[in-house]
């Protein structure tokens, strides 16, 4: 029997029964096991109660304690940090790692007037939208996709800016009306992408989840991840960042793009590198970012 930690909400509890059905699939039994954490308790901006690790700090601990046996996490949330004992066992496929758009009207972007409410306190996000020049004003929001696309239906915002991947899952890509372009919103490094972590010693439970990795995933993740430690940045600071494995002219390569907000703007620059080797693209792109700085 393998013990699956989840949040409670329903992007967490749907991430986690994805992932339980993939073990399922393979012969294993699941259960899930409901976890309370500080970031769904607490609506306070997560910039002030602790940002980085909100989310992911109650289902370590259980790991550790021995309560459950994996977590799953959306990777954009894990802090990059290693935590001593604990591993990420494997990360699945990524799903689509853009933002989206859900305005009111099926209004896109650069259809909304002038003066226009946008709710999203992602620093990332907001840095990006005010680079764009389009004149919209940025207000931070919190709760669930829920309350924000509500904010919307209820007319208190022309639109909100959410990761498409957390629509995918809960089945709302209907209500998308435009999905940007990561040229004008790059997205959180790591974003769309699932990290399942495990005791580090755990065995059986290494071996249960190796089918799930994808090399691929794990390759460009690995060198955003890298991009946003190296600058030194936690979740909530302006920084964008995107890997694609893409076909160089030796083969397979991988290609990393990173934005960094900044007082005067967003800078943008973009690399390629070694599929095998994303720790030194992504500080290699980190230190040419700082460079210019
Ligand atoms: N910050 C919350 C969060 N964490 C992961 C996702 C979406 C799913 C993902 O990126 O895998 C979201 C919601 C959002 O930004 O719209």
């Amino acid at each position: 029997m393998i013990r699956l930690g989840t949040r409670r909400s329903k992007l967490a509890t749907a991430q986690s029964t994805i992932v339980a059905d993939q073990l399922r699939a393979l012969g294993h039994e699941v259960e899930l096991v409901l976890i309370t954490t500080t970031g769904d308790v607490n609506r306070a901006p997560v910039e002030q109660i602790g940002g980085t690790g909100i989310f992911v700090s109650a289902l370590r601990d259980a790991l550790l304690a021995g309560e459950i046996d994996i977590a799953v996490h959306s990777l954009k949330d894990l802090p990059t940090m290693p935590l001593d004992g604990v591993t990420i066992g494997a990360i699945p496929v990524r799903e689509d790692p853009r933002d989206v758009l859900v305005a009111r009207d099926g209004l896109t972007l650069g259809e909304l007037p002038h003066g226009a409410l946008i709710g999203t306190g992602a620093a990332r996000r907001v840095a990006q939208l005010d680079a764009l020049g389009l004149g919209v004003e940025c207000t931070g929001i919190r709760g669930n996709v829920d309350t924000r696309i509500g904010l919307v239906t209820d007319g208190k915002l022309d639109a909100v800016v959410l990761a498409r991947a957390g629509l995918s899952r809960l089945g709302r890509l209907d209500e998308v009306t435009e999905t940007l372009d990561p040229i004008q919103m790059l997205p959180a490094p790591g974003q769309g992408a699932l990290g399942i972590e495990c005791r580090a010693d755990d065995t059986d439970v290494l071996a249960a989840l190796a089918p799930l990795e994808d090399p691929a995933t794990r390759a460009a993740v690995t060198a955003e991840r890298q991009l946003m430690a190296t600058l030194e940045a936690g979740c909530t600071a302006p920084v964008g960042a995107l890997a694609e494995v893409v076909e160089g002219e030796d083969g397979p390569e991988l290609w990393l793009r990173g934005a960094l907000g900044q007082d005067d703007g967003v800078r943008r620059l973009s690399a390629n590198g070694p599929v095998d080797d994303p720790v030194s693209l992504g500080k290699t792109l980190a230190n040419e970012l700082l460079e210019r700085t």
